[in-house]
């Protein structure tokens, strides 16, 4: 007989590794694409709300420069790990973009309350610290955010929705940093 549970086991590693983001451990772009084409059908069917936020930290080029990859790494990490905090639902999600930039969908958030949960992540990131990974108390980031919300049939497809929010942090990073912007 085989050892099916082995298996089981081993398919469970895999499906881990193909949705997560390996070094922050919240969910990678693959698994945030399936969760927007999800979630957007999902709300435009049941005329709800669906939010999207981009957020890129600041200078990050300058902390790794300053403080070596390593360290860049432990940032990221704790970043994620803040926004996942600030998150309201189980049916939302961050996922890591790219480098180092997250996304958050906010399924049936309008854009006020969506923007509350921006100004939460905000604040919290602004009070990271870093003294248990070895660096001053006195280091500190911050994030730039793009925020965008589809209700009534505003955007026709969830591209124009994540535009509309890259559009917006752009916004965010030339009117000077640390600072939200709403499309
Ligand atoms: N440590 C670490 N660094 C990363 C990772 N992915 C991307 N980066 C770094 O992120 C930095 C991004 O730099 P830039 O795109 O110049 O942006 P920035 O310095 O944050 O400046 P602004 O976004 O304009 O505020 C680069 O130095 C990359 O090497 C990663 O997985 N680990």
């Amino acid at each position: 007989m085989h050892d099916i549970s082995r298996h089981v086991k081993k398919y469970k590693v895999l499906e881990n590794i193909a949705k997560i983001d390996h070094l922050t451990g919240v969910a990678n772009r693959c698994t945030l694409e399936k969760a927007i084409i999800k979630n957007w059908q999902e709300c435009i069917v049941d005329k709800q709300p669906l939010s999207f936020i981009l957020i890129d930290i600041d200078f990050f080029k300058l902390f790794n420069d300053n403080f070596g990859h390593v360290k860049g790494d432990k940032c990221l990490q704790k970043v994620a790990q803040t926004i996942e905090d600030c998150l309201p639902s189980k049916d939302s999600l961050v996922a890591r973009y790219g480098g180092e930039e997250f996304a958050v969908v906010l399924p049936r958030s309008h854009v006020s309350n969506a923007e509350m949960i921006a100004k939460r992540i905000q604040e919290k990131i602004l009070n990271i610290n870093f003294r248990d990974i070895g660096l001053p108390a006195n280091v500190k980031i911050s994030v730039s955010q793009g925020l965008a919300c589809e209700y009534n049939n505003q955007y026709r497809t969830s591209e124009a929705l994540i535009c509309a929010a890259d559009t917006a942090l752009y916004r965010a990073k030339s009117e000077g940093r640390n600072k939200l912007c709403i499309r």
